[in-house]
């Protein structure tokens, strides 16, 4: 596949926990204003590619190049800075700061000449964060914590979402409110959004393009649809599965 068009291009990625290997020469293509989902089962190491790609744990070898530049070895900060933000599993937002304090914090790192304007936007996308703007965040509900974790991401301005499970433990309409927004954030504003799931059905729906991981490799890749047709996908991710 060409890499032209790319704003993420991954390449023979390798990832270590001391002596485990997590990640055994991952190759991954997101080309700018693509929803690409990754799915896979529990362990398979898609939560490990997330936070290589932002650094930590770092890559022993491999190719990772964001917007032209290889970041395999730019720290952290600088790498969101870049563009990149990530919503990680578990939602872990700052439960104890309020909505508030946790969106100024998700803003820290970029220019606050914009904190005004961004804050309306994911207010506007997030009505019910304006109405708990005051809220500790440990207070609010799964799906609000989710949608706090989204919007903190949002505050950083990326040309590219990094969002780690977002359906976890989530009700299914709850769910679907947030697989809606994905898609309005990519469809209206072009971003970007690379996401990790377990919940495979709606996943594939949503992304233009998919990649299956097992044990650290990717195993099958295509477009949403093509993945959802295909026997083994569904064979082990799909049949019995809550969709
Ligand atoms: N901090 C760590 N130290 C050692 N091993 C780890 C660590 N984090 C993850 N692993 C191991 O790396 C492998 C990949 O884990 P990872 O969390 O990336 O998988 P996953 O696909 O995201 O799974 P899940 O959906 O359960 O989060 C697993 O074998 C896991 O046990």
């Amino acid at each position: 596949m060409s890499t032209e068009q790319n704003l993420l291009t991954i390449r023979g990625v390798e990832t270590y926990y001391g002596k485990i290997v997590a990640l055994r020469g991952v190759d991954v293509d997101v080309k700018k204003g693509e929803i690409v989902t990754l799915i896979g089962a529990n362990g398979a190491g898609k939560s490990t590619l997330m936070m290589t790609i932002c650094g930590s744990p770092r890559a022993r070898t491999g190719e990772i190049v964001f917007d032209g530049q290889d970041i395999s070895r730019t720290p952290t900060h600088e790498i969101i800075r870049m563009g990149i933000a990530q919503s990680p599993e578990g939602r872990r937002i700052f439960p104890r700061m309020s909505v508030m304090e946790n969106l100024q914090m998700g803003a820290q790192l970029v220019d606050d000449k914009h904190f005004d304007d961004d804050l309306k936007r994911v207010f506007d996308l997030f009505p019910r964060l304006k109405e708990r703007a005051n809220q500790r965040g440990g207070t609010l509900s799964g799906g609000e914590q989710q949608m706090l974790a989204i919007a903190r991401a949002l505050m950083s301005r990326p040309k590219l979402l990094l969002l780690d499970e977002p359906s976890l433990g989530l009700a299914p309409l709850i769910v679907k409110q947030i697989f809606e927004i994905i898609k309005e954030l990519n469809s209206n504003e072009g971003l970007t959004v690379f996401l990790v799931e377990q919940n495979a059905f709606h996943a594939l729906k949503l992304a233009h393009r998919g990649y299956v991981m097992v044990n650290g490799n990717i195993t099958m890749s295509g477009t949403g649809a093509e993945l959802l047709k295909r026997d083994e996908v569904r064979a082990a991710y799909l049949e019995g599965g809550a969709h």
